[in-house]
Formats: C-alpha cells, structure tokens, sequence
C-alpha cells in the first residue's frame, strides 16, 4: 500500500510569530480531524524549522522538511544550507527539482542528481519535483520532457535508495496560476511518471508515492486525490492556510 502524503511548501512566506501560529494551528486541526494513515509534511522557510519542531507532536503524523539543500555537507557556499544541517534541524525530507528553484535558480538536472545523493547520504527522505512548462504541454512533449529529468536526476540510484524518494509532479504552468491540471491529466502524467519508474526500479515503482502539485484546493483536492496514480499532493498556496491545508489532507 503506497504512502499517502499531503506536503505543505510554504516558499518564503511567514515571520518566525506567523510561522509559529500557523504550525500550531495545522497540528491542533491534523490531531483533531486528519485520517490517521494521511502522513502530513511541512516544508518552512529554513530559519524557522528549528522553532516550529517543538510544536509538533511527536507521533510523527507531521514531519518537517526544507525546501532546498546544497550538494556538499559544508564548504565556502555563501547563503547556502546543506543536508546535514537540516538534518540536524529536525527535518525528515527536503523538496528538491521545485520548478522554481530550476527555472530562477538554473539548477540542472545533473546538479540535482548530487543534490539527491546529498540528501540521502544524510538519511533525509526526498520529494523530487519534476513537471513541464507550458510550450512543451503545447507541443505535446510533457511525457518525454519529464521522464528524462526522472532519469537524469534519479536513475543513478540503487533499488535501496530509490525506497526514500517521494516523486512530485508539478506542471509549471499551474504552479500559483490557478490553472489546475484536469484530474485525467494529472493521472495521465503520473501513471506515465510510475510507468518510467518501474523501467528502472521494478515493483519499487508501484510502492512510490507520486504527488500532484500545482493550484491544488480544498475544492479539487478530492477529485485530484480520487486518480489511481494520485497519492496526494504538494501544496503551495493553501499550505499557508491551517483551514485549507486541513480541508486538503481530509480530501482523501
Ligand atoms: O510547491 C508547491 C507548488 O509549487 C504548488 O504551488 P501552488 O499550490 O501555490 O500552485
């Protein structure tokens, strides 16, 4: 049985005070209302992971995450974070791949494959983003555009390793636009995206959680998450919501 996971990335957004409220409130919500085999992530801005963990309960339904790391464990990289920091910051996973961060970033395919090497050396779990902008959706290129960033980025790794990736898939096009992907065309693209998976990993594919990400609500989160190849999704805009965020991890 795949894990169902709904992630919350809350970008750069929130004061320390806010970041605080909203972890509480989304604790008090998920420990009131969740389905207990949903498994809730939130990804905060790196200055407040720290602060928020001990608002957490412990049970484990709410991990922490960071929305980046560097390839290297420590070094001369001004500004930068690496994997054994936020490790030691109490988060679980890190989101790596965002579309953001290649497009304003130039963050390559071959980067992020050192990136996912990182995290995993330093027992972090990944959720790797991969997703298409819209010319190649136009084009009708989606499916080859994004199964070669899976395999450039991914398909160096043992069948032990692959077991800590957490695949999101992410059209760029409805990434904070509003637009979201049609639930038959976010099937399509996971089903394919698991379809790639199993060429490499075998079975392994079928135990992957693929998210959606991309504009998803409260109000279409349930026909999202009703897809067979839907194992939940990674939020943007309606993390930042403790009454969203909720309504969305109770859409399963
Ligand atoms: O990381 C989350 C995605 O970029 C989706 O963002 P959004 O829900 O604001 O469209």
């Amino acid at each position: 049985m795949r894990k169902q996971i709904v992630a919350g990335n809350w970008k750069m957004n929130k004061t320390l005070t806010e970041a605080q409220s909203l972890t509480s409130e989304i604790a008090n919500m998920v420990a009131d209302e969740a389905p207990d085999n949903v498994q809730v992530i939130i990804a905060p801005p790196y200055p407040f992971i720290y602060a928020v963990q001990n608002l957490i309960p412990e049970m484990g339904q709410i991990l922490l995450s960071g929305q980046n790391c560097h390839s290297e464990d420590s070094g001369a990289f001004t500004g930068e974070v690496s994997a054994s920091m936020l490790k030691s910051l109490g988060a679980q996973y890190v989101i790596l791949g965002h579309s953001e961060r290649r497009e304003q970033f130039k963050e390559t395919d071959q980067e992020l494959a050192k990136k996912v090497d990182a995290a995993l050396k330093n027992d972090l779990k990944v959720i790797f983003c991969c997703g298409e902008p819209l010319e190649v959706r136009e084009a009708n290129e989606q499916n080859k555009y994004v199964t070669q960033q899976l395999t450039n980025s991914l398909f160096h790794l043992s069948e032990e390793a692959f077991k800590n990736i957490v695949i999101a898939y992410e059209p760029i096009w409805a990434i904070g636009t509003g637009k979201t992907a049609s639930s038959a065309q976010a099937q399509e693209m996971h089903e394919t995206i698991r379809e790639h998976l199993a060429s490499k990993f075998g079975k392994l594919a079928e135990e992957t959680s693929i998210l959606y990400g991309g504009s998803c609500k409260p109000d279409n989160a349930k026909e999202l998450f009703s897809q067979k190849d839907v194992d939940g999704g990674l939020i943007g805009g309606a993390s930042l919501k403790s009454r969203d965020f909720t309504d969305i991890i109770k859409s399963f």
